[in-house]
């Protein structure tokens, strides 16, 4: 007889990792050992994906060649490239990435090996093109000009660059850098559970990879960016208040708020809220940023919930220009590093997971010919 279930595994040890780890009761978040607030503004998210792929922060010479596989890894390949149009003409944003993901490793060289080394080429391969997937979509759905990306900037800046087709300022780029290493490894989260079940079945990474984003997608998940924003763009600004308290009386969700693990500000919301306030001065019309800290202090008061790293994100992509249906796939830019990095671990020790369940259906069934029933 198995155990009772723990409703939605809360609490489970599902599995060892190096990767990541959270404080959940004090608010901190470590990659492989560093705290976030050390990383975050200090370190590029080139930086950070060497640190969760390889397991170390790389020197000078190793983040130059690893800069270059990644500029070399950008081509979507063939298959991928010819049903582009048509998967832009009928799938929304995270469905498109879903199905173009699963099309590139269908022409990946190394698709047949999940050995450490054709792992990290992997890697880096997904990592380099996810973002380049986001904005071929966009540009084929509206038909803009896709800008070269240039050689001499890194993801961040290329990425902007692309999607809004300007050469995006300086502080932009490392406000926006600054997010994908926020948002680019967080234990054992839905996606990242996700990904790790397919790994250990020694399913490939590309398998991995897209039941990750199928995950990510739900607005529970990842999908919770893009709801903050709807929730803030239907709401009138000076009726915010009153809105959010009928809304929580009525017993709905407020996306952007609680969180599984952490039961306190969530350190990532931290920067984001900082950046979101200098993005809204900057812009000069604050209205979104005020509108958001009085959400944040209306639901604290009414229900005691922080903002998660979904809340603050919204805005911080708003005001750098980004199309509201991106803010989920940009999330999954970042979280490409995380994902693949969990896939190489699993690989690396691998046992099938494969929990067990508590039945609570019929028993003493008596079958009858299809005629009686
Ligand atoms: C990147 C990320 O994935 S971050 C999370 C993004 N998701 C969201 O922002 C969606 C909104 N938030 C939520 O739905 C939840 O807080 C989750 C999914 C993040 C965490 O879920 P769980 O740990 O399962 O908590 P659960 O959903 O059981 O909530 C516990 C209680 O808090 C309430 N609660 C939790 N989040 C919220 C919220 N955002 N708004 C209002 N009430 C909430 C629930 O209604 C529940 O109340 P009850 O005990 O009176 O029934
Ligand atoms: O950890 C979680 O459950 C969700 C989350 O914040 C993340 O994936 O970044």
């Amino acid at each position: 007889m198995a155990d009772k279930p723990t409703k939605g595994l809360a609490d489970v040890v599902a599995a060892s990792t190096a990767i990541s780890d959270i404080d959940g009761q004090a608010g901190r978040l470590f990659y492989r050992g560093y705290d976030i607030h050390d990383l975050a503004g200090r370190t590029t998210f080139e930086e950070t994906a060497h640190l969760l792929q390889y397991g170390r922060l790389p020197n000078a010479g190793e983040l130059a060649a690893y800069g270059a596989e990644l500029a070399g890894s950008r081509s979507l390949g063939e298959l991928a490239e010819s049903c582009l149009p048509r998967v832009a003409g009928r799938q929304s944003p995270m469905e498109a990435l879903r199905t173009l993901v699963s099309l590139a490793g269908g022409d990946d060289p190394d698709k047949d090996s999940n050995a450490p080394e054709a792992n990290l080429r992997k890697a880096a391969r997904l990592t380099a093109r996810q973002p380049v997937l986001v904005a071929r979509y966009h540009a084929e759905r509206t038909g803009a000009d896709l800008p070269e990306p240039d050689p001499e900037l890194g993801i961040a800046a290329n990425f902007l660059l692309q999607i809004t087709g300007r050469v995006p300022d300086r502080r932009a780029v490392e406000i926006f850098d600054t997010c994908l290493v926020l948002h680019a490894d967080h234990t054992m989260n839905a996606s990242t559970f996700a990904a790790r079940v397919c790994a250990a079945t020694l399913s490939d990474m590309h398998s991995a990879i897209v039941a990750a984003i199928g995950t990510l997608k739900g607005p529970l998940h990842g999908g919770a960016n893009e709801q903050v924003m709807r929730t803030l763009q239907a709401l009138d600004p000076s009726g915010v208040a009153r809105a959010v308290r009928e809304r929580l009386a009525a017993g709905e969700k407020i996306m952007g708020f609680g969180h599984r693990v952490y039961k306190t500000e969530d350190p990532r919301a931290t920067h984001l809220r900082r950046m979101s306030r200098e993005l809204a001065e900057a812009s000069g019309d604050d209205t979104l940023y005020r509108m958001s800290k009085e959400m944040e202090e209306v639901v604290f008061e009414t229900k005691g919930l922080y903002p998660n790293v979904d809340f603050y994100a919204a805005t911080v992509y708003h005001y750098l220009g980004i199309p509201t249906d991106l803010f989920t796939p940009v999330f999954s830019v970042s979280r490409m590093s995380g994902w693949t990095a969990h896939v190489i671990e699993q690989h690396s020790d691998n046992r099938l997971i494969r929990p067990d369940s508590e039945y609570v259906g019929e028993r003493d069934q008596k079958w009858k010919p299809i005629g009686e029933r």
